[in-house]
């Protein structure tokens, strides 16, 4: 499925299909045995030129599978589980609620190395919001997965505008690319910036420009 990737500032458009369907259901795949991940492992040693029977190494490739567990848990998770249960009593309150600086580790798709970053979450809700962790949650899970930034960016705000239904999302993701400074072009420090809005975000470019200066509000530059 495509990302959607938009940049600032946006022409209000239509609300389309694209925004309610951009999250992705965890893919199903019949999963080795944890020997045979192990066994990899040590095939991977081998391949940088490393003894996986030396002393320091024997017990690699376990740790690497547990360690893969741990930052791949992505897949064994259901992120629309998580924004299941809302809250009504909110005595009115009808304006927009941003959870920004989300920190969040993900794995390039492309090379299987680190994607840091933070990403700024925010909603309009229509009567009913969710609990603020809850979000953060939705993030963490798409983030530990193999990942485009592109597709983190929409699967968040997909996710978030077809379960919770809210009158407008809006994602934006600022983050480093380990693909880009260990290796290939090496660039250090380089941010990519992206961004995904929905509904009353998509159509409307003031409310986007509420969301950049509440991203950006206090910032310490
Ligand atoms: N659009 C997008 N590209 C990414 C992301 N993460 C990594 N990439 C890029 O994916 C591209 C993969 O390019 P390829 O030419 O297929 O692979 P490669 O030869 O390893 O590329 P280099 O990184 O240029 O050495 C690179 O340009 C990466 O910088 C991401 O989240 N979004
Ligand atoms: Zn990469």
């Amino acid at each position: 499925m495509d990302a959607i990737i938009k940049s600032f500032p946006q022409r209000p458009e239509e609300n389309s299909a694209a925004d309610v369907s951009a999250h992705h259901p965890k893919p199903t795949v019949e999963r080795p045995s944890r020997e045979e991940a192990e066994a990899a492992v040590r095939t991977l040693l081998r391949w940088i030129g490393d003894d996986p029977e030396r002393e320091g190494l024997l017990d690699t490739p376990k740790r690497v599978a547990k360690a893969y567990e741990e930052i791949f848990g992505g897949y064994s998770a259901d992120p629309v589980e998580e924004l299941g249960r809302t809250f009504e009593e909110v005595a009115g309150y009808d304006d927009l609620v941003l959870i920004k600086d989300i920190p969040f580790h993900s794995h390039c798709e492309h090379h299987m190395v680190p994607i840091i970053g933070k990403a700024h979450v925010a909603y309009l809700p229509d009567g009913k919001v969710v609990g603020l962790s809850k979000i953060a949650r939705v993030v963490d899970i798409f983030a530990r997965r193999l990942q485009t930034q592109e597709a983190l960016t929409a699967q968040i705000a997909g996710t978030i505008q077809s379960v919770l239904n809210p009158l407008g999302v809006a994602v934006m993701i600022e983050a480093e690319h380990m693909c880009m400074s260990m290796r290939g072009i090496r660039k250090h420090g380089s941010t990519t910036i992206t961004t995904t809005f929905t509904k009353a975000f998509k159509m409307n470019t003031e409310e986007q420009t509420r969301f950049f200066n509440l991203v950006n509000n206090g910032r310490r530059s």
